[in-house]
């Protein structure tokens, strides 16, 4: 059994991972186990050098392996907004309410069939003997003119995937994790992992 750091402070995220990571033998510790660490400051210019920034942070201040997420949606109708810039779109410390009205008012103008939109994932895996892993997802879908379901997390209750005609907020976290970024991303860094692990074992 091996112990990982989710080091994020989104509690949607950390349940999302923690269920990917159920059937695997690792023991997933929150960040609340660690409330003397300062918050990561998240100024990278993309998804991928956030999630290595903050995956780099957590891994130098508790020795442990930390495994990071960076996310976030880009509509095609905003030329990729909110993008990186998706915790903040409605001003630093946002709420999640306060996003999606905003987002709801800038498509205002936008017809359906101009809506699409994609959620992107980035995870970065540090661990204390310095390796550096990274793996993405993406998920495509539209944005709805008013939020529909209770479930996830963020902008989940706008985000309609077609093929599925629910929105992220209307799935399980199992569901969601089907066809997620996320669950995506943690696949794709499941198989990177295992690739790390069996090249450097001892022979
Ligand atoms: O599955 C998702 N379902 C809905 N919304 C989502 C999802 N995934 C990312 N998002 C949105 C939420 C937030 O506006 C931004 C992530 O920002 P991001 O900085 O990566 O996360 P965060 O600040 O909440 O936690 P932390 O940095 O501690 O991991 O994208
Ligand atoms: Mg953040």
């Amino acid at each position: 059994m091996i112990s990982i750091v989710v080091a994020t402070g989104n509690k949607g995220k950390v349940k999302e991972i923690a269920a990917a990571l159920a059937a695997l033998p690792v023991e997933v510790l929150a960040l609340d186990k660690f409330p003397a660490i300062p918050e990561a400051e998240e100024n990278g210019d993309t998804f991928a050098a956030n999630a290595v920034l903050k995956a780099t942070h957590y891994a130098l201040h508790t020795g442990m392996p930390c495994l990071a997420d960076d996310s976030g949606l880009e509509v095609d109708a905003l030329n990729g907004a909110p993008g990186v810039y998706s915790a903040r779109y409605a001003g630093p410390g946002a709420t999640d309410e306060a996003c999606n009205a905003k987002l709801l008012a800038a498509l205002a103008d936008v017809p359906q069939n101009e809506r699409t939109a994609r959620f992107r994932c980035v995870l970065a895996y540090v661990d204390p003997d310095g390796a550096l892993l990274t793996a993405e997802g993406t998920c495509e879908g539209t944005i709805l003119r008013e939020p529909r379901g209770t479930g996830g997390f963020g902008y989940d209750p706008l985000f309609l995937l077609p093929g599925a005609a629910k929105t992220m907020a209307e799935m399980t976290i199992e569901e969601k994790n089907a066809v997620s970024h996320r669950g995506q991303a943690l696949r794709n860094m499941a198989t990177t992992l295992a690739r790390y692990i069996h090249e450097n074992r001892r022979a």
